[in-house]
This record gives C-alpha cells, sequence and structure tokens, in this order.
C-alpha cells in the first residue's frame, strides 16, 4: 500500500470537521476529508435541520390551538404525518450535494470510508493510507446504549425524523432535550407521550425555575412525566412494548408503541483505534488539552461532539472546528470560549438560556441580581395569547454585566441570541435598558425583564 501525503487529515464531515477546512485552505494547507455518510453529519442531515422543520408544525398545531382567543373558529386539524416526513426529507435532501460542491471548491478532497488511525501520524481508509502532519477527529456523538434487558427494542432520534407512521403512543427514555422536542410535536400531533427521567429534574443542567414552568407547560399539553426513575427492563407485549421501572420502591410498567432512547450522546470515538495514535483515552473520551488537541498527541486535534468536555451544540462544534483549523495554522494560540453561548431547547414554547443558571450564579460568589418576571399579562404575551411567558436575568451587581438569561416562551429562542451579543461583548444591564427597541415587539420587553436600575 502507497501512502498518501496530506498537511491536514479530517476524519468527519459534519459542522466540526467543515469548520476545520475554512481556515486551513485559506493558509493553503494540503487536506482530505474522510466520511462515510452524507456530508454535513448529523446536524443538517439528522439533527437541528429536519427536527425543526417538525417543530415548526407543532407551532402551528399550538397557534390553531390558539386560534379561538383571537375569535377565529377553526374545526380540529388533521396531520398527514407521512406528508410531513416527506416535506422535512424534500428540504434538507441537496444539503450533502451543496456541501460536497463547497469542499471542492475549497480544493478539500473528500474521501468517503471510515477512517481509522494506522499510526500517530497515519489514518488508514478502504485500502489507502493518509499520512499527515495534523489529524482532525471530528466524528461526532452517538446514542449512549443503555445496559437494561431489552435495549434493542428501543429507536433513536434518527428513525423518529425518517418514520412516515405517526405512533399511536410513544415513551421517550430520558429527559432531556431531545426527548422534550420530540415529544412535544408528538403531543401536538395527538400521540400519547410519556417521558421518563432517572433524575429529579429534567433537563438537568439547565435554570431549575425555568425547567419548573417548562415541565408544567409539557403536562399540560398532555405529557406524562415521571421523574426520579429507574428503568429496569423492557419487553415486547405483543405488538406494543412495555417499560418496566421503579419509581421509589414500588415497581410500575408504561405500554406505548414505541420506546426511544433519549438517555444522552456519547463522543463516537470508540472504532478508531486510538492506541495506534497515541491518543489517550479516559473512559472512551480522549483528553484533550485547553487548544483542544490531544493531550499524549499533540498532532491530534478534537472538535465538536467528539470532544468530551463541551456541550453538544452544533454551532459550538463549527466554532471548535475553526479553533483547530486556526491552531493548525499559528500553532496551539487559540482556546475556545464558550461563555456567552446561547441554547435552546425547541419546544413549543421553547426554553432558551445563555450563561449561568442562578444556582451556579449563587456559588460563583458573586453578589447578584436575579429579576424574574412571569410576563403572561404583558401586552405582547396577550397580543398573542401565549400560554406561558417566563424570564429570569441574572445581573452581577459590581459590573452590572450580564451572567445568564433564561427565557420559556416570549419570542425565547431569538431574545436569548441579544443576551448572549450582551455577555460576549460586554454589554451591561443598564446599555441593555438603554437601549431604544422597535415597538410593540418581544424584544422591546428586555427592558422590562431587567427590572429598574
Ligand atoms: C435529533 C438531534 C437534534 C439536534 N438539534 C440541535 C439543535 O437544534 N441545535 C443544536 O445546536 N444542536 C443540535 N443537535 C446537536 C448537533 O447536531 C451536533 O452538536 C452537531 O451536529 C455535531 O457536529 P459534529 O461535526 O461534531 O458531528 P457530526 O455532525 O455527527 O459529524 C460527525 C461525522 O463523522 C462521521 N464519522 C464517524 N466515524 C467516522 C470515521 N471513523 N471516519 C470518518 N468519519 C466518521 C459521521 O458519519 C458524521 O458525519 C441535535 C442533535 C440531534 C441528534
Ligand atoms: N436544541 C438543541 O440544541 C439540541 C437538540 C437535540 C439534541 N441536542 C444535543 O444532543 C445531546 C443529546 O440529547 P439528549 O436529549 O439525548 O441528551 P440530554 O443529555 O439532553 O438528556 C439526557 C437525559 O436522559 C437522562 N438519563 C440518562 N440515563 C437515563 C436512564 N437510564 N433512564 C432515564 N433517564 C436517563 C439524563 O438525566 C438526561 O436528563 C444534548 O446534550 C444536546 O447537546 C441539542
Amino acid at each position: 500500500m502507497t501512502s498518501e501525503r496530506f498537511d491536514v487529515v479530517i476524519l468527519g464531515g459534519g459542522n466540526a470537521g467543515i469548520g476545520v477546512t475554512g481556515p486551513v485552505r485559506r493558509a493553503g494547507l494540503s487536506v482530505a476529508m474522510i466520511e462515510p455518510r452524507e456530508l454535513g453529519g448529523t446536524c443538517p442531515n439528522r439533527g437541528c435541520t429536519p427536527k425543526k422543520i417538525l417543530v415548526a408544525a407543532g407551532q402551528a398545531l399550538h397557534d390553531i390551538d390558539r386560534a379561538s382567543v383571537h375569535h377565529i373558529a377553526v374545526g380540529k386539524p388533521r396531520l398527514n404525518w407521512a406528508a410531513l416526513i416527506d416535506r422535512e426529507k424534500a428540504m434538507i435532501r441537496d444539503i450533502p450535494s451543496n456541501l460536497a460542491r463547497a469542499m471542492a471548491r475549497r480544493e478539500v478532497e473528500v474521501i468517503r470510508g471510515k477512517g481509522v488511525f494506522v499510526a500517530p501520524d497515519a489514518i488508514g481508509v478502504g485500502d489507502r493510507l493518509l499520512q499527515a502532519k495534523h489529524i482532525v477527529v471530528a466524528t461526532g456523538s452517538k446514542v449512549r446504549a443503555l445496559p437494561i434487558p431489552g435495549a434493542e427494542h428501543m429507536i433513536t432520534s434518527d428513525e423518529l425524523l425518517s418514520e412516515r407512521e405517526l405512533p399511536g403512543s410513544v415513551i421517550f427514555i430520558g429527559g432531556g432535550v431531545i426527548s422534550l422536542e420530540f415529544g412535544h410535536v408528538y403531543a401536538r400531533a395527538g400521540t400519547t407521550v410519556s417521558v421518563l427521567e432517572a433524575l429529579p429534574q429534567l433537563l438537568p443542567v439547565m435554570d431549575c425555575d425555568a425547567v419548573a414552568q417548562l415541565h408544567a407547560e409539557s403536562e399540560r399539553i398532555g405529557i406524562k412525566i415521571t421523574t426520579d426513575v429507574k428503568v429496569r427492563r423492557i419487553e415486547q407485549v405483543g405488538h406494543r412494548l412495555r417499560v418496566v421501572f421503579t419509581d421509589g420502591d414500588i415497581e410500575q410498567a408504561l405500554e406505548a408503541d414505541r420506546v426511544v432512547n433519549g438517555a444522552g450522546r456519547i463522543a463516537n470515538v470508540d472504532a478508531l483505534d486510538l492506541a495506534k495514535g497515541r491518543v489517550e483515552q479516559v473512559n472512551r473520551r480522549i483528553v484533550v488539552d485547553r487548544y483542544l488537541r490531544s493531550a499524549s498527541n499533540p498532532q491530534v486535534h478534537v472538535c465538536g461532539d467528539a470532544v468530551p468536555v463541551s456541550p453538544q451544540l452544533s454551532p459550538l462544534a463549527t466554532y471548535e472546528g475553526e479553533i483547530v483549523g486556526r491552531n493548525i495554522v499559528d500553532g496551539p494560540r487559540h482556546a475556545p470560549d464558550y461563555a456567552g453561548i446561547a441554547t435552546s431547547v425547541y419546544t413549543v414554547p421553547s426554553l432558551a438560556a445563555v450563561g449561568l443558571t442562578e444556582n451556579a450564579a449563587q456559588q460563583s460568589g458573586l453578589t447578584i441580581d436575579v429579576h424574574v418576571n412571569d410576563m403572561r399579562d404583558w401586552f405582547s404575551s396577550q397580543s398573542y395569547a401565549e400560554t406561558v411567558a417566563w424570564s429570569k436575568i441574572i445581573v452581577d451587581r459590581a459590573s452590572d454585566l450580564i451572567l445568564g438569561a433564561h427565557l420559556v416562551g416570549h419570542a425565547g429562542q431569538e431574545l436569548i441570541n441579544v443576551f448572549g451579543l450582551a455577555m460576549k461583548f460586554g454589554i451591561t444591564a443598564k446599555q441593555l435598558r438603554d437601549n431604544v427597541y422597535a415597538y410593540p415587539t418581544f424584544s422591546a420587553d428586555i427592558k422590562h425583564m431587567l427590572g429598574h436600575a
């Protein structure tokens, strides 16, 4: 086997891998990208983008449900689920080929297959051997396997985005982002939805008061939520599935047409033969330094969901990819800064957040002001007949800087970026209050969310 030489070999053609290509190609380095599936990876093909198309349908059903508040009489909506899935697939169909053209324009050689380490500076893919000055692990994440009997009966978000038949009932194991986002769409479409969460709180990393708002709203639309449970096993019962779990000492069971593994995703690095690359891992997590390089082999860089220590978010994967690309070009100078990264749970209404939760802010030792508002009786909320409209903004009293913002409803998935911008560029609470906003908009309420100085 003759070896080919590249400056950079990237494993994975998702957001992270593609993010690397900009800086390294601008610097004129030769690049090979290895990808076995659709270019673009999870976000455009099996994640954010197709999911949001279903969420948009859920929003439409919500709006129809609220139509009577505006004195609009509508009949019971009928959702053609198969046609919705077809619309979703049609909308994302061209993304991989568009990205292939973009990679060709950047003169990145895309190689089809799965890459594995064969040496600290070499990757094998099919019958090719690629030697590289820099190797980038951008292989994303995969659903965390659950070690329970009957785990093989579970499906994942991949199937939820593809199945053309709307199930009558679904049990989600795990009360995280994926379960709640799909659970809201399904519940609005008429499916009976149950969520079983191991911890006392849904979305354990989010602000507990914000989660309480979303929890109540999820129950209002009919989702049955049980927290603090231990799932024991899954059994086939005819054409249905039964999930057996314990709630305290009491064994209980729920039955449904489908059971979904929504119990988290882990870095997808266990099939890479990391030992041959001299890449240290602990519990199947690559150990990285602050520049996103392997702690044991600095020729190897890691970005996106494959990084075990940063949130699994699509814009963050692109950002980390760009950081890795810049470090390859400039040497190890650029470390990621995760402050001010806004995120949203795309339920209807959404839960949007940036920065510290109140608990984390309390523990930071800073003196904080916490502005909490139930905004349901504000004019903007009433105009749009919002069912929930809630905000918590946390401000550092000494510097007047925003430490965290948590919004449920009230266009939070858009407004959160204003708070993210403020956090990143040091805009104070006073400056946010002093800004003149277009009126009437949800953004104009930012002034009032911050209370009076
Ligand atoms: C259902 C769902 C919804 C989501 N919604 C959102 C959202 O709304 N907002 C948000 O910010 N994030 C969302 N995410 C998370 C987001 O999709 C990921 O954080 C992001 O796609 C990660 O990008 P990545 O490049 O690190 O990994 P990926 O996009 O997964 O790319 C990794 C690529 O590596 C390839 N690969 C694997 N093994 C090898 C190998 N051995 N050799 C070569 N290539 C290999 C894979 O085929 C894959 O294409 C969602 C995720 C899911 C599952
Ligand atoms: N809107 C978005 O930005 C978005 C959307 C979807 C996914 N994502 C990303 O994908 C990642 C994976 O999503 P996810 O929803 O699978 O994970 P998650 O980490 O959001 O939630 C997993 C949940 O499952 C619970 N859990 C774990 N083991 C369990 C068990 N045995 N029984 C019951 N509950 C259990 C956890 O306590 C947690 O609440 C997220 O962390 C997120 O970063 C982001």
